[in-house]
């Protein structure tokens, strides 16, 4: 046995299951809000109901997992967390919270091989078509994959209030949520990381693995400085309008 396979987790042959793990533990000091961006108003509802909705209207998860922050009682308390389940386990960085999030999905049982979809709860405008794409574009996938959007605009490199490069964009592209991956591999490579990986992808990247690239057709940037709020807001609102109230999320 090479050293390499002494050190795959044990995978089983039932078919795996999915699961959504949002991290809800920061604290949005780039949004300048008062208090956690994730539970600002925006059209109506608090901006993590947003997120939470369109996971709950995906088929085919066996269960939704947000990590808050310790003590937090928010989602109990405007009537949020019937649906998912609650764990007040979220830590100091992103990558904290999510290990914190997966040893919670072992107690809830899920099984090494099952995927994990992980998702910011900043990202509201992602819809269950946008989750679906990803779940599709993956399933069959060694490694597991995110949602991304191809560069729009040129590419500066700077230094010193200067452009110092211009680099090629054609292969660049930025990284979103959901990233799905198994969940005994992924806390694996987190583990490995530590607390300041900004993505599970970058993780497990550094185990040597390529994950698949998927463009997420539609909006799904993250709330995360003052503007962007308004903007989420339009982009839901304009959603609502042109959605017959059945299909809405
Ligand atoms: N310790 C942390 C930090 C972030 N997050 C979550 O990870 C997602 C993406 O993080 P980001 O947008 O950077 O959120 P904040 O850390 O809240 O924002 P900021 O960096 O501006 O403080 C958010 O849903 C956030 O709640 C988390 O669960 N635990
Ligand atoms: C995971 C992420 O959403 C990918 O774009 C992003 O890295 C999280 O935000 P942070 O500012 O790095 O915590």
């Amino acid at each position: 046995m090479t050293d390499s396979a002494l050190h795959q987790p044990h995978i089983s042959s039932t078919a795996p299951r999915y699961w959504a793990l949002i991290p809800c533990a920061g604290s949005g000091a780039r949004a300048g809000a008062d208090g956690p961006k994730q539970y600002q108003a925006l059209a109506g509802r608090p901006l993590v109901a947003h997120t939470l909705a369109a996971f709950a209207a995906t088929p085919g998860l066996a269960g939704i997992l947000v990590v808050v922050a310790p003590g937090d009682t928010t989602l109990e308390a405007q009537g949020l967390a019937e649906a998912v389940h609650v764990a007040d386990c979220g830590g100091a960085s992103r990558a904290a919270s999510v290990s914190a999030g997966l040893a919670v999905l072992h107690t809830l049982g899920a099984q090494p091989q099952d995927w994990v979809l992980v998702h910011d709860a900043a990202r509201c405008l992602i819809t269950p078509a946008q989750i679906q794409r990803l779940m599709a574009a993956c399933a069959d996938d060694a490694v597991g994959g995110l949602l991304a959007q191809p560069l729009a605009d040129t590419l500066k490199v700077g230094a010193e209030g200067r452009v110092s490069a211009t680099l090629e964009r054609g292969d660049k592209w930025l990284a979103q949520t959901p990233q799905m991956f198994r969940l005994a591999p992924l806390q694996q490579a987190l583990q490995a990381s530590g607390p300041t990986v900004t993505d599970e992808a970058s993780a497990i990247e550094a185990q040597g693995q390529r994950p698949r690239l998927v463009a997420p057709e539609g909006a799904n940037f993250k709330v995360t400085y003052p503007d962007d709020f308004a903007l989420a807001e339009a982009v839901l609102k304009a959603r609502l309008a042109s959605t017959p109230a059945t299909e809405a999320v």
